[in-house]
């Protein structure tokens, strides 16, 4: 079994969806949170300077989604088939292409505040919408088993849902989803134990 080393800030943000499949396949690694104020110190030592990093024995992966398919692939949940595996990869697509609109940086507060609830407003019901009709009264999103798309859906409308309580609210199979991932118990006790941070 390889060495594995997951380095991020202390939130769940780009790393979660890695420690939900970290989590649900058993696999033991080191959750390295590194603290805000280090991050500058440390930034010129990580290849192309970003994290998430997964560290495999000693090779470095970057890219938070390349991380979560490689993981996704390791654990068995990628997809059953190869055309599984490119509709999940879809959805994980289009859910982190919404999430990646978010200016988590900025530093004027009140720019970020007037973004934040023109997406959460104006965006976020269109791709609501469409994951529900993806969705439909199928169990989970791809094929007949979960895969790292129902996990990301979890992950990033859980924080969704801190920005926007609510927000939800009119797609009561989107929420049976989130139920049903958060009731697997490798994630159930995860989420017990995971560290508790507002992102
Ligand atoms: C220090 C960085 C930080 O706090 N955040 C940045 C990224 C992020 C946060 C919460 N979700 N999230 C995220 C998750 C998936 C895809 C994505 F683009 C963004 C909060």
């Amino acid at each position: 079994m390889p060495r594995y080393k997951l380095v991020y800030f202390d939130v769940r943000g780009r790393a979660e969806i890695s420690r939900y499949l970290f989590a649900y396949s058993g696999i033991k690694y080191e959750d390295h949170r590194i603290k805000l104020e280090d991050w500058a110190k440390i930034k010129p030592t990580i290849p192309f300077g970003k994290i998430p990093i997964l560290e495999v024995d000693g090779v470095i992966i970057h890219q938070s989604l390349a991380i979560g398919r490689y993981l996704a692939k390791e654990t068995g949940l990628a997809g059953q088939t190869p055309l599984e595996q490119a509709l999940a990869d879809a959805i994980v697509d289009t859910i982190d292409d919404f999430v990646s609109m978010f200016p988590w940086a900025e530093k004027n507060p009140d720019v970020k505040q007037q973004i934040y609830n023109d997406l959460l407003t104006n965006t976020a019901p269109g791709l609501l919408q469409d994951l529900d009709n993806f969705l439909g009264d199928k169990k989970w999103l791809v094929g007949k088993s979960v895969t790292w798309a129902d996990f990301y859906w979890d992950v990033c409308s859980t924080t969704f849902l801190v920005l926007r309580p609510g927000l939800v609210d009119n797609y009561p199979k989107l929420l049976a989803l989130k139920e049903r991932v958060q009731a697997l118990p490798a994630i159930a006790a995860w989420i017990e134990q995971r560290p508790k941070t507002t992102l």
